[in-house]
Order: structure tokens, then C-alpha cells, then sequence
């Protein structure tokens, strides 16, 4: 599994570096992009629109911006000449392509029905615009830092930025890397239908865009993988203006920078424009339902990351508190008002004026329109698919519907990009007859603040449940990046790690870190969690000198495991080695 995962990426790698080198590399100008988007009209809408959002109270049914693209495609029927397909994916976000690569791979004969822009969330309106804003802010915050600068005896003038070509490079990165996802598809013979797909019965689907005779069509297939992903989540009270009141999918533009923001939610899509909006000049203050920041981190990275990330920047905050109602204002002309009520006792507490709000409250599932009750099939109250762990859709009963897989945002069980690409490749597995389960304790998570957070596994509040519930002897192994030396060449010494693990068996149950490429340095303790390395065994890998991931070397290192399984294979394999080097010598 971890293979094929390899192998996708270097496919989506390799496509990189063929739209880099090879003739097809899209335009960086905005006026060659103007020309380039006459001829893609999936790159056109896809930028140029906004995808609707989802309210509490009512599911936006607006139609996503049509499509024109390629009209319906007559399949070939699959060999044993029963369907059209072997496999039908809807949605072509990360998920759907990630399945999508993996199927051909496996001899299937593909298609997706992407209904929006190929790509979807992550490519278009999340990670990879979003880690383009936080690069080139980054940048700034890192030059315009003279105090760490000098400390290392460098010296530089005014920094200054074009928020228009800070804004263009998000845009354009996500229009090259929209395109290296279409081409390869096409590339390996994927057949990209357009238009919005839903059931018309079992293994038969239909799609088509509103008011698009010459787009749609019926198809048949073995077996189908919903990947519809998710929209923004937008609690009621709460009007979308797109100009002093929007979401993600509008902050992505940087279409202005208030001087003072307020951003509705400190999950990670908060605190990576928390990131970018500081950087950048304008003042933030923070709306949490709960009352403290960063709910869902281990306790103790988050008030680290509060240390590092929001006491020495320009940020306040209000916790416990919801924003009861927001009332929309005029960019440079009229604030925006925010009722500001006690999320227990739902007494309003205080009003605030901004220039702008950001909502970043979560994501709900884009499901509705697929007629799931055609397959027998509806979605949970959230708007979720259920789904067993091998990502079979469950029908009403609780029973499998045979040949239907959802993957990815839309069934909820971890709403990142990479999940979604192993839960896809995950379904393929089993729709080809090999049964596989994705170990979700296995897939790291990352926010991309500077300094990186990231994480792998439970928190030490869920593992001492754990150890409590089951009886075991919690460890804890923690480092500094105050004690490694690459991290203190770059004057770069803030910043932790943690691991959590079974003193008795040594299992790695989580792993915590924030400092410098937190985000690179996770894979190790993942990978360790995947493939069930133990912590007696891993203590005994060497780690380059001097590199961040020594920080790991040495969590690993001060793990002590007691008792029978405490002297490992690590220490025999490590003793055994030498003698396999003379051997093969
Ligand atoms: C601002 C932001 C930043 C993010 N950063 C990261 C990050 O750094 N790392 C990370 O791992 N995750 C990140 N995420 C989350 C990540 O984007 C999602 O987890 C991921 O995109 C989910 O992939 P998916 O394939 O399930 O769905 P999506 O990417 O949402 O794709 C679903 C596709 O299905 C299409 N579709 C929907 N309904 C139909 C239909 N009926 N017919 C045909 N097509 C349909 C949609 O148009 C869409 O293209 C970020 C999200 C946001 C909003
Ligand atoms: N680096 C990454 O991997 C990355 C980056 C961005 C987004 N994402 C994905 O996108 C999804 C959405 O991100 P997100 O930050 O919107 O969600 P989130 O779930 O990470 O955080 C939402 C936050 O908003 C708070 N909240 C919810 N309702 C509220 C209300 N009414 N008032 C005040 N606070 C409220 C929650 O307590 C929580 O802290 C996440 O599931 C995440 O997986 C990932």
C-alpha cells in the first residue's frame, strides 16, 4: 500500500516536472493566462467562479459554474462487454485521481466525472493555493524579521511585497497543477467526462450540466467510487458577501488585506491565514467556540503553538464565544459588526467592528444531487456517506451496496488530501479483490504555519484514556529543537517534540511535533506507525548529522520500554549487520 501511495506521488511528481519542462507549461502573466483560459475552459470557470458554501440551514443547491468542456464520451465496453467502464469515478478532486491513477494501474478501464474544476478543493481552493500565500508570506515575515536576521549577521533594507503578485502566484500554481492532473489522466487513457453525476440506478450513472444539451450522458460501470468531497461550512447568522465576509475559497484571492480581520475558528484553516494575514501587515483577532485555542491539537503543542503562533504577533482572541451574528460592511467604508455570544450560556457577551471576517469553521460534505436512494443508499444527518472501513457504501439498513465505494471529504472519516488519495487507492485495492483497510492512526497531519505543526496518532489526552481504559503504562518522550544543531544554525531553536508510546510492548501511539519543517520531519514516526516499527527497534536507525530529523532520533532514543519486549529486534538486527556487510562484501 505504502508503495502504490509512493508510486501515485511520483506520477504526480513526474507530471510536475513534464508541465515544467515539457511544451504544455501553462503561462505565468496574467495576460497570457487570460488567453490561456479561452482554451481551457476547465482551468476558466474553475478560477474565475466560486463554488457555493453550505449553510446550516440550507444546502446551497447552486449549480457550480458550468463546465464547457468535453461533451459526453461514447465508451468502449469493458472486455467482458457488460458495462462501459470498469470503474466510474464523480469527482475528480485529489481522491478521485489518486483512485483514478491507481485503477489504470491495475488494468481497469476508468473514467471520472468531474462536475467543477479537476482537482477540486485541494488543488483549487486549498492546499496548494493556500501553501502558496503562506510561501511567499512566509518570505516576508522571515526578511522583514531583522532581530533573527542579524543574529546570524545578515542585514537588509525595507522589504517590501505586490499583493497582486503574491495573489497571482497562489493562482497561477493552482492552474499548473490543475493542468498536470488533467494531463495525466489523459495521459494513461482516463476518459474525463463533465458534468454533475448522480445515480439513476445501481452501477448506472447520470451526468450533464444545467442548460447543456451537447454535455451528459449515461454511463454503466462494474464498480463506482463516489469522491464528491466538501464545501465550506458556514454557521447561520453568518451572510457571505465574498467581500467583507467570506471564506476560504475567497481569502485564497487576497483580493485585499484589511487592517484588521477577524477569522471565525482556529482549526488549521485559521491559523494558516492567521500566518499569512500577520505577515502581511493586517491584525487578526480570533472567534473559538471553545475555550481554548486550537481545540483539536494535543494540549500541549497547542499552548506552544499559542506561544510561538499568536502571543508575539499581532493577535487577539475571544474563546468560548461563537460569532451569533455577523453583519456584512463596505471594504474601506463601513466595518463589520460581530455579535459575539457565550458559546455554554448563549448569553451575548460583547460586539466587535472589523474590516473583514473570515469563516473557517469547518467543511461539509458536497453529496446532495447524487440520488443516493437509487442505490438504496442516503446520506447521514451531517450530509455524510457511510461507509465501512474498506470504504464500501453502507445502504439505509447498515448493509454493503455492492460495487459502491466513497473516498475522501465526503464520507468524513479524515478531511485531508492525502487521506482521501489512500482511502481511493484503498478502494481500488478491494474492488480488485485484494481486501484493504487505510490506517487512519497512520496518516499525519500537518499545518503549515512558520514553524510547521504536525502529527501522527492520538494526543496524550486520548493515550492517557487509552493506557486508563486498557491498562497499559503510558511513555512519553519529549525533545527540543533548542538541542539540534541544524535547527540552531538557522536560529531556529523554538520549538518540540513528542512521542507517546505502550511502555510495555513499545507501540507508538502519537506523535506531536512544532518547530522548522515540522511538516517534512512527521514521515518517519508515520511511516514507523504504518508499517508497526516499534519504538525498541527504531531507536536503533541513524539519522544523518547534523538534520533536523535527529529531533527524532533522540524522542526515539529516550523511549525506555520495560519488561520482555523491551530488547526488541533493533538491538539484534544492529548487532547482526555488520556480519551481512562482510557477507555481501
Ligand atoms: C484552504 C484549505 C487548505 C487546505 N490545505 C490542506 C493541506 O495543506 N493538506 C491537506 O492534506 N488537506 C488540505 N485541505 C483539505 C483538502 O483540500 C481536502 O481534504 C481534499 O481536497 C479532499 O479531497 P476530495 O477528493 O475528497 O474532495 P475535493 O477535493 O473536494 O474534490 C471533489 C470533487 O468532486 C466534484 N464533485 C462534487 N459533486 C460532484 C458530482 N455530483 N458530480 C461530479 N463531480 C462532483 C467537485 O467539483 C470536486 O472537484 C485544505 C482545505 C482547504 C479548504
Ligand atoms: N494543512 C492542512 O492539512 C489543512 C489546512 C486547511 C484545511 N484543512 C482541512 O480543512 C478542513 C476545514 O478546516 P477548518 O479550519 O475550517 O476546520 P477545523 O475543523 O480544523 O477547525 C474549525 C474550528 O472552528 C471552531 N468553530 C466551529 N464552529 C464555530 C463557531 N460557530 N464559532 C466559533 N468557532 C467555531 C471549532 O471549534 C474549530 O476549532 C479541516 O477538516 C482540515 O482537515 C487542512
Amino acid at each position: 500500500m505504502a508503495a502504490s501511495m509512493a508510486a501515485t506521488q511520483q506520477r504526480l511528481a513526474l507530471g510536475a516536472k513534464q508541465a515544467t519542462f515539457g511544451p504544455a507549461v501553462a503561462p505565468r502573466s496574467a495576460k497570457a493566462n487570460a488567453s490561456a483560459k479561452r482554451f481551457n475552459g476547465l482551468v476558466a470557470e474553475a478560477m474565475s467562479s466560486c463554488i457555493p458554501v453550505v449553510s446550516s440551514s440550507r444546502r446551497t443547491a447552486a449549480a457550480r459554474a458550468p463546465l464547457p468542456a468535453r461533451s459526453s464520451v461514447v465508451a468502449q465496453a469493458t472486455a467482458d462487454g457488460k458495462f462501459d467502464y470498469d470503474l466510474v469515478i464523480i469527482g475528480c478532486g485529489v481522491g478521485g485521481h489518486g483512485a483514478a491513477l491507481h485503477a489504470v494501474e491495475c488494468g481497469l478501464k476508468v473514467a471520472v466525472i468531474e462536475g467543477h474544476d479537476i482537482g477540486g478543493t485541494c488543488v483549487n481552493r486549498g492546499c496548494v493555493p493556500s501553501k502558496a500565500l503562506l510561501a511567499a508570506s512566509g518570505r516576508v515575515r522571515e526578511m522583514r524579521d531583522k532581530a533573527h536576521l542579524s543574529a546570524m549577521g545578515v542585514q537588509v533594507g525595507a522589504v517590501s511585497f505586490d499583493r497582486a503578485g503574491v495573489a497571482a502566484h497562489a493562482k497561477d500554481l493552482a492552474s499548473n497543477i490543475q493542468g498536470n492532473l488533467k494531463r495525466s489522466l489523459e495521459s494513461i487513457g482516463v476518459d474525463i467526462l463533465t458534468g454533475q453525476a448522480k445515480f439513476v440506478g445501481p452501477q448506472k450513472v447520470r451526468y450533464g450540466l444545467p442548460g447543456r444539451v451537447d454535455i451528459g450522458g449515461e454511463v454503466t460501470a462494474r464498480d463506482i467510487i463516489i469522491a464528491t468531497g466538501s464545501v465550506p461550512f458556514v454557521p447561520p447568522g453568518i451572510p457571505i458577501d465574498g467581500k467583507t465576509v467570506f471564506t476560504s475559497d475567497h481569502a485564497l484571492k487576497l483580493e485585499w488585506l484589511p487592517n484588521w480581520i477577524a477569522i471565525i475558528g482556529s482549526g488549521y484553516i485559521g491559523l494558516e491565514f492567521s500566518d499569512v494575514y500577520t505577515a502581511l501587515g493586517t491584525e487578526v483577532t480570533f472567534i473559538e467556540a471553545v475555550d481554548n485555542l486550537m481545540p483539536g491539537f494535543d494540549r500541549e503543542i497547542a499552548r506552544l503553538a499559542q506561544r510561538l503562533l499568536i502571543n508575539g504577533r499581532p493577535i487577539d482572541y475571544h474563546t468560548g464565544v461563537i460569532a451569533s451574528k455577523v453583519t456584512p460592511g463596505v471594504p474601506g467604508v463601513k466595518p463589520v459588526v460581530i455579535e459575539l455570544t457565550d458559546f455554554k450560556t448563549k448569553e451575548k457577551v460583547d460586539e466587535i467592528e472589523v474590516d473583514a471576517v473570515l469563516v473557517a469553521t469547518g467543511r461539509a460534505p458536497y453529496t446532495n444531487g447524487l440520488n443516493l436512494p437509487a442505490i438504496g443508499s442516503a446520506t447521514d444527518r451531517r450530509g455524510f456517506v457511510p461507509v465501512n472501513e474498506k470504504m464500501q457504501v453502507l445502504d439505509t439498513a447498515g448493509k454493503v451496496v455492492p460495487h459502491v465505494y466513497c473516498i475522501g471529504d465526503a464520507n468524513g472519516k479524515y478531511m485531508l488530501a492525502h487521506a482521501a488519495s489512500a482511502q481511493g487507492i484503498s478502494a481500488v485495492e478491494n474492488i480488485c479483490g485484494r481486501p484493504h483497510v487505510v490506517n487512519h492512526l497512520s496518516v499525519p497531519a500537518a499545518c503549515f504555519t512558520h514553524p510547521e505543526v504536525s502529527f501522527v496518532g492520538v494526543t496524550q489526552e486520548r493515550a492517557e484514556e487509552l493506557a486508563k481504559e486498557q491498562g497499559f503504562k503510558l511513555g512519553v518522550s519529549k525533545t527540543s529543537f533548542k538541542g539540534n544543531s541544524k535547527a540552531l544554525a538557522e536560529k531556529e531553536g523554538d520549538g518540540m517534540a513528542k512521542m507517546l508510546y505502550r511502555k510495555d510492548t513499545g507501540e507508538i501511539l502519537g506523535v506531536h511535533i512544532i518547530g522548522l519543517h515540522a511538516a517534512d520531519l512527521i514521515h518517519e514516526a508515520s511511516n514507523a506507525i504504518a508499517t508497526g516499527q516499534r519504538v525498541q527497534d527504531i531507536k536503533f536507525c541513524v539519522h544523518a548529522h547534523p538534520t533536523l530529523s535527529e529531533v527524532l532520533d533522540e524522542l526515539f532514543k529516550g523511549a525506555h520500554v520495560e519488561g520482555p519486549a523491551a530488547a526488541g529486534n533493533g538491538a539484534a538486527k544492529a548487532a547482526a549487520a555488520p556480519k551481512a556487510a562482510v557477507a555481501a562484501a
